[in-house]
């Protein structure tokens, strides 16, 4: 028995897709409309396997796209296995962009699974990125008790909110010298990239988007979820400077009809953010909004007389962090309060390279990590120190259920100091 891991050819595209789930119209691990969208079906409908035009067409995009690192596992000859790697760049704290490997779309076929072939595919994906320069990557899991043996843990959470309509109102603010406008699909796209390139470079864990991003949007509607509507805020010169999606799902039932579904709404700034959600929470011939995958610490709650009327229905772990070189990715962010701190890591077996014992020296001009022969402040997994990396994550916490030993008083609380963010990191869409 022959096994080869390596990029699959072109003429092999259709054979790899069909090792991945979507392909083969297995359901999707998450209810999307149901758990998360709010939209009126129970379960979303089956998906068919994919036909062979289908294939070819995804075959033609992916090849000609030069961010996509696809890798897959033959046995005999046989593709078994696949799953694929996409050049993100991600903001850090700091307000700096580091080139990261989003790992995703993987699947290996169920008559070969738990022979390895995810493991050897996993390391083929860190070197290549590696050799990339991509000092990181990430995923968002399917199954939570997988990735953490790879070195992935969660790095950023999302939630869904809703909030009854009659409950709801803003607080008073000075009036807006802007305006609201309902555009279409077409000007959507030309406003999506502005705004959310002012919104990532200040959001930490924000993607840059990948090619042909936002031109999945349309004005058609899918199934009973209704069209996609488009809200935009422009300022006082007439810039698009915040942009809502959002739908009203058609639903058969009394108490599931007035929803409107907040898809993605970004602003640069909080006169516009107040605005879209002004006009959205009070949205005509609606009762109740939902909105899926905001940030945990949505700044809306303390735009409204009562904060209570936002109530948080779902919770999940969004990005998973891998660091795959830690003196690079380390000096690449800034830290919330200058300091120098030791520490060892002896656990990575996958990226050994980055086991021993690292000073990361941070002021306010510059930032090194570099291997020392100094006692180490503090152990730390590499999976804990991936978590704490963007910033989002209590180190206290991770000390507490022993992922971090201190041998310095102090350690863990300059550690702390050193790490966080405010506010918490955010990936407004996954991959
Ligand atoms: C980032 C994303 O793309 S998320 C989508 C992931 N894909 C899916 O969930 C589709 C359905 N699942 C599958 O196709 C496969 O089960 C995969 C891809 C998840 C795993 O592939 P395999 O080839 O079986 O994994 P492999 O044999 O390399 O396993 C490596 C280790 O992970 C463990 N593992 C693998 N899958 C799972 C799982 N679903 N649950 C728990 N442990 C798992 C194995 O037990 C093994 O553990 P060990 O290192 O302690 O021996």
């Amino acid at each position: 028995m022959v096994t080869e891991v390596r990029p699959p050819r072109r003429d092999e595209m259709a054979a790899y897709y069909r090792t991945l789930p979507f392909a083969n119209g297995l359901p999707h691990w998450e209810p999307a409309d149901a758990a998360w969208h709010g939209g009126p079906e129970p379960w979303p409908a089956q998906r068919p396997p994919a036909s062979a035009e289908q294939l070819e067409k995804l075959a033609a995009a992916d090849t000609a796209d030069d961010s996509f690192h696809p890798i897959a596992v033959f046995v005999d000859g046989r593709c078994v296995g696949g799953s694929a790697a996409i050049s993100f760049e991600v903001t850090v704290p700091g307000g700096r962009s580091a080139k990261m490997a989003g790992v995703t779309a993987t699947g290996v076929i169920a008559t070969h699974r738990r022979r390895g072939h995810l493991r050897r595919m996993m390391q083929a994906m860190f070197a290549a990125a590696l050799e990339r320069g991509e000092p990181l990557a990430m995923l968002s899991a399917s199954e939570g008790s997988i990735y953490g043996r790879f070195g992935f843990s969660p790095a950023t959470y999302r939630t869904r909110w809703e909030l009854t309509r009659h409950e709801a109102a803003l607080l008073p603010a000075e009036p807006d010298s802007g305006s609201l406008e309902l555009i279409d699909a077409v000007q959507a796209r030309k406003a999506w990239p502005r705004v959310h390139a002012g919104v990532r470079a200040r959001r930490v864990g924000e993607l840059s988007p990948p090619p042909r991003h936002w031109e999945g949007l349309s004005d058609e509607a899918v199934g009973t979820d209704g069209p996609l509507r488009f809200l935009v805020h422009r300022d006082r010169h007439g810039d698009v400077d915040g942009i809502a999606n959002f739908r009203l799902p058609w639903s058969a039932t009394r108490d599931r009809a007035g929803t409107l579904v907040v898809q993605a709404l970004e602003a640069t700034n909080p006169v516009a953010y107040r605005a879209l959600w002004g006009l959205l929470i009070d949205f005509d011939l609606t009762r109740t909004v939902v909105a899926p995958g905001r940030p945990r610490d949505e700044p809306l709650r303390w735009m409204l007389t009562n904060p209570r009327a936002m109530r948080i229905t779902r919770e999940t772990d969004n990005l998973w962090a891998r660091l795959l070189d830690v003196p690079r990715a380390l000096a690449q962010r800034s830290y919330h309060t200058p300091g120098e701190l030791t520490f060892s890591i002896t656990d990575d077996r996958i990226c050994p390279a980055n086991n021993g014992t690292w000073r990361v020296t941070a002021d306010d001009s510059a930032v090194t990590c570099v291997a020392t022969d100094e006692p180490a402040d503090l152990t730390i997994t590499l999976p804990a120190l991936s978590s704490l990396y963007l910033g989002g994550m209590s180190a206290d916490h991770l000390a507490y259920a022993g992922h971090i030993t201190q041998h310095t008083d102090g350690a863990t609380g300059r550690l702390t100091r050193m790490f966080r963010t405010d506010p918490e990191p955010h990936n407004s869409f996954g991959f």
